[in-house]
């Protein structure tokens, strides 16, 4: 079995929010307060350390008190890059992924995709979603990894690519699909934070 204080929690908060405006998406509010609280509200009873992955506003996101780390390079590359500052700070043997914008994320995403991880012998699982109409999406950055891919990882990037997909490919994966509709709810126009916080008055 795989205890939660041998988990590291990364959100990634990193990323540009174009469709947001541009402003930071992990700070805007919801339901009053910033949108990350509540993705450390889901997670911290999951994992052991967590750590938030920011590239803006790094003061306002160390008040609640976990390290902030920041991607290598400054361009937004994408969330592999948050997946690389993470598991080069990391101290456990497992990393669990979670975006800064799905409030609803499940509360047993760490545990089902341990159980995954070692039934198979994993080196990486990540979630999936089924929706409503019985379809299946792959929702890559809720994953949980083998922080001793640290190395793949780098091998993969030097070579100037950014898919988080094609990267999965390279490892010994596997999914577990989770059926509650809303837990990969995410916010990323105003349209869709107005929603979300009306869903859940
Ligand atoms: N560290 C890091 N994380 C990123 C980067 N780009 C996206 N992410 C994160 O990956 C997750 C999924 O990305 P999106 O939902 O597309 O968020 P986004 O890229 O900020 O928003 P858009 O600019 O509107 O696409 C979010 O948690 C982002 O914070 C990046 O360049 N670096
Ligand atoms: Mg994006």
């Amino acid at each position: 079995m795989i205890s939660s204080d041998q988990i590291t929690g990364l959100i990634l908060a990193g990323g540009r929010a174009q469709r947001m405006g541009g402003i930071d998406k992990g700070l805007i509010p919801f339901l009053g307060k910033p949108l990350i609280e509540s993705a450390i509200t889901r997670l911290k009873h999951q994992v052991g350390p967590m750590l938030i992955n920011a590239n803006r506003n790094i003061t306002k996101y160390a008040i609640h008190s976990h390290p902030v780390i920041m991607d290598e390079t400054p361009d937004f590359s994408g969330p592999l890059a948050g997946f690389s500052a993470g598991l080069k700070a990391c101290n456990t043997p497992y990393m669990l992924t979670t975006p800064c914008d799905s409030p609803l994320l499940p509360k047993d995403l760490g545990s089902r995709l341990a159980a995954e991880m070692l039934r198979g012998d994993f080196e990486l699982v990540y979630a999936s979603s089924k929706e409503a109409d019985g379809k299946v999406w792959a929702q890559p950055v809720f994953c949980l990894m083998r922080t001793n891919l640290n190395e793949s990882l780098e091998a993969f990037l030097q070579k100037g690519d950014l898919k988080i997909d094609r990267w999965f490919k390279e490892l010994k994966s596997s999914t577990v699909v989770f059926d509650d509709t809303q837990a990969f709810a995410n916010v990323n126009t105003p349209e869709e934070l107005k929603a979300l916080e009306e869903a859940f008055v």
